[in-house]
């Protein structure tokens, strides 16, 4: 789809895929640091997982991208993700966006859009 001019902001003001990128990679680093949470992720493809969800976090932002991993449900299908996981989650994101210098109207409105997502996330 074409990114609305509010839409294309926010990906400019997220550094653009390598911004994206470089605070999908904080966040790694900081998931394996989290007891809440690294447990989820000891078997991961670590690649895969930082391209995927760059793309994706690219894609919401309304940036050039396209996500081309699985659907949400069948990604944490099984997991059982709780809301003290997504929380936890979305709190480290928050901390690398802080790290990269992500203002925080910035923060904000990338967090709107993943939290359309929360029920395709938890509780599967
Ligand atoms: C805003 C919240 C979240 C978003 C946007 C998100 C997004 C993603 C994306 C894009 C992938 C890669 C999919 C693929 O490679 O096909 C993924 C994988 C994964 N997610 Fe999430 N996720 C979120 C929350 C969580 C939470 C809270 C947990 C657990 C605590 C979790 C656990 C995992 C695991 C373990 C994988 C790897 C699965 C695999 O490769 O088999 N996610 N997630």
């Amino acid at each position: 789809a074409t990114p609305g001019p509010s839409e294309d902001s926010l990906y400019q003001d997220l550094g653009k895929r390598a911004g994206i990128a470089e605070m999908v990679e904080d966040l790694m680093y900081r998931i394996v640091e989290d007891d809440r949470i690294a447990f989820q992720f000891k078997d991961i493809d670590v690649v895969q997982f930082h391209t995927n969800l760059t793309d994706q976090l690219c894609e919401l932002s309304g940036g050039p991208c396209t996500y081309t991993g699985r659907p949400m449900t069948d990604v944490h299908d099984g997991m059982n993700v709780t809301e003290t996981q997504f929380n936890a989650l979305a709190e480290q994101l928050v901390l690398a966006m802080e790290d990269n210098g992500i203002s925080t109207s910035a923060q904000n409105r990338l967090l709107e859009r993943l939290v359309e997502l929360h029920p395709q996330i938890t509780h599967r």
